[in-house]
């Protein structure tokens, strides 16, 4: 089962792998003519009523697969009001080729006719609450006519997001979705074909551009909705926190807090005037910390750990204690991991191993990237927890799901890059499940470094990376 939006994902993923949306549109609208065929003979009349989206883009398609039939094809709207420029190629080809197509101007001017079949390919995934007019109209007429209503991706009227069916929505008799179903249709109990449109499988495994349109930022939105992180880090090392801390920022986190000992707050302070310091006693974490940083703890969305840490007993004990009384999302990276298989905890994990620190786990992996994300899938399922295991190939995975982001270059394995990492995944998992966090994140900071590479050449250090997080993150174009 595939929502609305996570088909918009894959697809866009498809279209970064070299398969357009246009092609898929090809499959799609042959997929609904196949359908046609079974439902009614060559010669029967065949109404198509189009929208402006590409759900009626499909069905334009389609016209081209059924010339051995009575057809009639009704856009809905003017032409200069057809929504994208692949439907609006499909409409201009059927013009070139004299098909019988209309237009209707409004609801006043809608006439189903008596067709045998109707294909309803007025409004897919793109609909917003009930139908409005003249997609109000034409569903009346269709759920009134004797006609077999043939539905193109989902019923018009069927929120493909939470399977919501509008009151006035279209009454399908038979549904051709694409590539998986949809919320809402198992409910219909009429017969459903999810037709293959050659989307690549890798366009679900890889991460890709199309995981970016995830990502939104409310325009109403104050502060503290777009997350407040805490890191707990430093000590021995004073730099890690502070470039977990910026990254967080710079991902788009609202408030970054930085909890370290006492002894290293003013210099990390000093790397940046955006951090907030939030200083314990001492050189080095230990357990008498810890209730106060699980008060602060629980006052963010997200906790990062480890960063900068350092691996003194005393101080792992206190990870362990920290993390198993806490409930929150939490990204544990570093000398940290090492606590994780051995707690039970609430918390949500999302942990970030290099491939060592994943063998310190008690985890297995491979020279193979295929392999590795097999055995990186069955290690989250045994910790319950989620995966981000860096290398070449970033293997993501909760155990059930399992992403593999390809991004990234040997200019990475500069020190510094897994605090960025760390720090990124925090902000995003304010806003997305952890999988998808992590998920984007990996993608994101390697083509962060694929372009600082391609910029200025191998010997990138990790601040560089900093001021390009946002560009990548949150200034994508996508494609219409
Ligand atoms: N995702 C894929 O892999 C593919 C999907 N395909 C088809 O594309 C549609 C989704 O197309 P989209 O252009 O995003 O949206 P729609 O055509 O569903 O509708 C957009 C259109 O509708 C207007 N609108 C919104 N709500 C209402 C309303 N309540 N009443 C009237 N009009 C409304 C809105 O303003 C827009 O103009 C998907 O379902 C598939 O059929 C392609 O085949 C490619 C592969
Ligand atoms: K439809």
């Amino acid at each position: 089962m595939l929502t609305g939006s996570e088909m918009g994902v894959i697809d866009e993923n498809a279209a970064a792998l070299g398969v357009p949306r246009k092609q898929l549109m090809e499959s799609s609208g042959h997929a609904v003519a196949r359908a046609v065929r079974s439902l009614a003979d060559p010669g029967n009349r065949v109404t198509i009523v189009a929208g402006r989206g590409n759900n009626g883009g499909d069905a334009l398609v389609t016209a081209r697969f059924l010339d051995d039939y009575d057809l009639r094809v009704l856009l809905l709207g003017r032409p200069n009001a057809i929504s994208t420029s692949i439907s609006r190629e499909n409409w201009e080809a059927l013009q070139s080729a004299e098909y019988p197509t209309e237009t209707v101007k409004d609801s006043t001017a809608f006439d189903l006719g008596t067709p045998d079949i109707v294909v309803d390919a007025m409004l897919g995934t793109g609909i917003a609450g009930d139908l409005r007019e003249p997609e109000a109209t034409a569903a009346a007429a269709m759920n009134e006519s004797d006609a077999t209503v043939l539905s193109v991706d989902v019923p018009s009227g069927l929120d493909a997001e939470t399977g919501r069916l509008a009151d006035n929505a279209v009454d399908a008799d038979h549904v051709v979705t694409f590539h998986d179903t949809k919320p809402g249709l198992p409910d219909l109990e009429v017969p459903v074909t999810v037709a293959d449109i050659g989307i690549p499988d890798a366009a679900e495994l890889f991460v890709e551009r199309g995981d970016l349109t995830r990502l939104e930022r409310d325009p109403a939105s104050h502060k503290g909705d777009n997350g407040e992180v805490l890191v707990v880090g430093g000590g021995p090392y004073t730099g890690a926190p502070a470039l977990s801390a910026q990254a967080a920022l710079r991902a788009g986190a609202d408030l970054v807090r930085v909890a370290c000992p006492e002894v290293v707050a003013r210099e990390i302070q000093s790397y940046s005037e955006n951090l907030i310091l939030r200083p314990f006693d001492g050189d080095h974490l230990a357990p008498p910390h810890v209730d106060s940083l699980a008060e602060l703890a629980a006052e963010h969305d997200t906790l990062i750990v480890g960063p900068g840490l350092g691996d003194a007993d005393a101080t792992l004990e206190a990870v362990a204690d920290l993390l198993s009384g806490f409930e929150g999302t939490a990204v544990v990276d570093a000398d940290a991991l090492s606590v994780v298989p051995d707690i039970e905890t609430d918390a949500e994990l999302v942990c970030t191993p290099h491939q060592g620190e994943l063998r310190g786990m008690g985890g297995e992996t491979s020279e193979d990237w295929r392999e590795r994300a097999d055995l990186v899938e069955s290690f989250a399922s045994e910790v319950g927890q989620t995966l981000l295991v860096k290398g070449p190939y970033d293997v993501v995975s909760d155990g059930e799901r399992t992403r593999v982001g390809r991004t990234g270059n040997p200019g990475m394995t500069v020190g510094g890059t897994g605090d960025v990492l760390a720090g990124v995944t925090g902000a995003l998992a304010c806003i997305q499940d952890p999988i998808d966090a992590a998920a984007i994140a990996a993608y994101a900071v390697g083509t962060v470094g694929d372009r600082v590479v391609d910029d200025r050449g191998y010997g990138l250090v990790a601040t560089d990376l900093l001021d390009e997080i946002p560009s990548v993150l949150w200034q994508r174009e996508a494609e219409t």
